[in-house]
């Protein structure tokens, strides 16, 4: 995962981030924290978490239309073993929504109380979005926004959209203040990294998208087997613990994905399983399995 590593750290915008993610904190009462719930552990920023754990916290759980909802639910139960409150979302439709907000008055009910003993009732709720690049920042606050009146924020399915933090005035009591999304300088643990590729929080014109891909459909087929035979129908159901290399082939041959002399484009076969998994075409899956004492 060198390729990743070495692209991904950008100094001077991760200092400068920090920096003013910790001078902002004083100005919010809740931080809503996005993380992809097909990754829900390698999508948490580990040094921005460190930087706002004296605030309230709600995990949002987004892009949850392309989890597994078993998981989903585990890692909910998960998050509430550990005393923070996460909820399941989908910022494509806005399903998940009104559980954040009455959530985040529900976290923050001893200081709505308080600010109603100062005769400061109706006094919005001010949080700070953080999530990785990618993770649908811009899409949770189109979704807050929708109905206000307000600008909009832009969204694209590429990560690493640099912006300044901004404030939006999202109506029904709540201010939000967006923030840039950022990766962290290492990742410890490669999967981290293999991980956040996989699911498109890192660019990809950094990447060996072959071997990826290769890597994507091993862990698959040992977490959802059915799903890749199911999509692509190929007959994996006999072999086990086929090398992913196989398995692209056979996917391109599949797709009539040739090139001269017969041989299979797996280039151009692995661009094709990485965009169909992204964007959830090969099912609902979660790639990191939470293991709580609840199994709901
Ligand atoms: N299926 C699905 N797609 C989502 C969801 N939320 C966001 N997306 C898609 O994910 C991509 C990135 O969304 P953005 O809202 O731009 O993400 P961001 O975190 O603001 O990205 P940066 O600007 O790179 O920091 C877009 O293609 C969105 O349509 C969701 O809940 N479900």
């Amino acid at each position: 995962m060198s390729d990743i590593q070495a692209v991904q750290w950008f100094p001077g915008h991760m200092a400068k981030t920090r920096r003013k993610i910790t001078e902002d904190l004083k100005l919010v009462e809740l931080i809503a924290e996005l993380v992809d719930a097909r990754i829900p552990q390698s999508s948490s920023n580990p040094v921005l978490r460190n930087i706002i754990k004296s605030k309230p916290k709600i995990v949002l759980l987004n892009k949850s239309d392309m989890a597994d909802p078993v998981q989903t639910n585990r890692w909910i139960s998960r998050y509430r073993e550990e005393g923070t409150v996460a909820i399941a979302l989908d910022s494509k439709t806005g399903k998940g929504m009104s559980a954040f907000f009455q959530a985040a008055r529900e976290v923050l009910k001893e200081q709505i109380a308080a600010w109603e003993r100062k005769g400061m009732r109706g006094r919005p709720i001010r949080i700070m979005v953080l999530g990785i690049p990618n993770v649908g920042k811009s899409s949770f606050i189109n979704r807050m926004l929708a109905g206000s009146g307000a600008g909009k924020a832009e969204v694209r399915d590429k990560p690493g959209v640099t912006r300044e933090n901004r404030w939006f005035t999202v109506g029904k009591g709540f201010e939000l203040l967006d923030t840039p999304g950022v990766l962290w300088p290492k990742f410890e643990d490669p999967i981290v990294g293999e991980h956040l590729a996989f699911t498109g929080a890192v660019r990809d014109e950094i990447l060996d998208m072959e071997g990826l891909a290769c890597r994507l459909l091993e862990l698959l087929s040992t977490l959802y087997p059915q799903a890749i035979p199911y999509r692509y129908k190929v007959d994996l159901m006999q072999e086990s613990n086929l090398p992913g290399y196989e398995i692209l082939e056979r996917i391109g041959r599949k797709r009539g994905m040739l090139i001269s002399g017969g041989e299979v484009d797996t280039e151009r076969a692995a661009i094709t399983v990485l965009d169909e998994y992204r964007s959830g075409k090969l099912g609902r899956m979660t790639l990191e399995q939470a293991i709580s004492c609840d199994k709901s």
